[in-house]
């Protein structure tokens, strides 16, 4: 391994400047341009977003910020003052949305009188899963979410973790792709969040997530990559942690064309002030640091990617809300 301030130039690009980043996979869920008021209060300002299939995106932000807000507009449950959504490419109107997403509310409404089957087969037929499948969509569904054993409790006699995950169960019974979650873990015990959290990532792997929290720590355990909502404006706080990336500064600030130039590197992202967000391919680390040893700038930073998170998170709300 090379030591950081051993480190001394890089080479030169050889060719011109190809695509900074691969081509990602198409989003699932697409917003853009999400503005919503009440009134003066403008909650949200041109909110663009994309989610993806497989992922868990964390939408960070403090009381107040939009959070439920955006939740409820890309839920369908909301039209929004202006901007667009797409879901698989296609133009979607807010019965699409209600229909392909699933919103756990920061309080799930649940009526205590029903068992927890009654209320999973009457948020089924509320959101219009066919007579002959409800059985089976109910079924299912309780036992996704460790319900079974409890299908003949009331709602109302439940523990914290239960009823989280009957209201988790309420979103899921119509399967949809898309899943809002709105500061799921509030309340929870750590028996009770390691559980949610291992349920949200087993839920991953057929949906879009997107999970809304006030807790820095929260989203960094659970979440992909992390969204920023602050007064109504929404930015992309980068990924959690990743194999295979690097958050990377140099000196003198290299451009974009010279570090892609460097062996072992796929893609990069430049940041603010300096910093870059680099790709390796297989074994490409220890290649692109041999090729640095050998040149003339510094290494400054070299860290997983993710691990500036907080300094970010700080640095776009301007407080230490988290
Ligand atoms: N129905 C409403 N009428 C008027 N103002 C509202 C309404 N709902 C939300 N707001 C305001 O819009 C802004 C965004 O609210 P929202 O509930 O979306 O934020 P949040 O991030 O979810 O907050 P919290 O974490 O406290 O739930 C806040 O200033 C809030 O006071």
């Amino acid at each position: 391994m090379v030591a950081p301030n051993s480190v001394r130039t890089m080479r030169a690009s050889p060719h011109g400047s190809p695509a900074l980043t691969e081509p990602a996979e198409s989003p699932l869920l697409r917003a853009e341009g999400l503005s919503v008021r009440y009134g003066r209060q403008v909650a949200l300002r041109e909110v663009s977003l994309s989610l993806r299939r497989g992922e868990v995106v964390g939408l960070l932000g403090a009381n107040g910020a939009g959070k439920s807000t955006a939740l409820a507009v890309l839920a369908g449950l909301q039209v929004p003052r202006s901007g667009r959504l797409w879901l698989d490419g296609r133009v979607a109107i807010p019965r699409a949305l209600r229909a392909r997403s699933g919103l756990l509310p920061h309080r799930p409404p649940l009526h205590p009188e029903l068992t927890v089957r009654q209320a999973v087969a009457h948020a089924a037929a509320v959101a219009g899963v066919p007579r002959r499948e409800r059985a089976d969509a109910v079924t299912d569904t309780l036992a996704r979410c460790d319900l079974a054993t409890v299908h003949a409790r009331r709602a109302g006699n439940l523990s914290q973790g239960y009823r989280q995950r009957l209201g988790l169960a309420l979103a899921l019974v119509h399967r949809p792709e898309v899943l809002l979650l709105d500061e799921p873990t509030v309340g929870l015990d750590p028996r009770q969040l390691a559980r949610f959290r291992a349920l949200v990532r087993e839920l991953a792997a057929g949906h879009a997530i997107l999970l809304s929290s006030h807790a820095l720590a929260e989203v960094r355990r659970t979440c992909d990559r992390v969204l920023v909502l602050h007064e109504g404006r929404l930015t992309e706080a980068g990924e959690t942690a990743t194999a295979g990336r690097r958050l990377l500064r140099l000196a003198p600030v290299p451009a974009a064309s010279d570090l892609l130039a460097l062996p072992g590197v796929a893609s990069v992202e430049p940041l603010p002030e300096g910093y870059w967000h680099v790709t390796f391919k297989a074994d490409g680390e220890a290649a692109c640091l041999a090729a640095l040893a050998a040149g003339g700038s510094r290494l400054e930073e070299w860290a997983p990617a993710g691990a500036d998170l907080e300094r970010r998170f700080l640095a776009l709300t301007g407080s230490g809300a988290a």
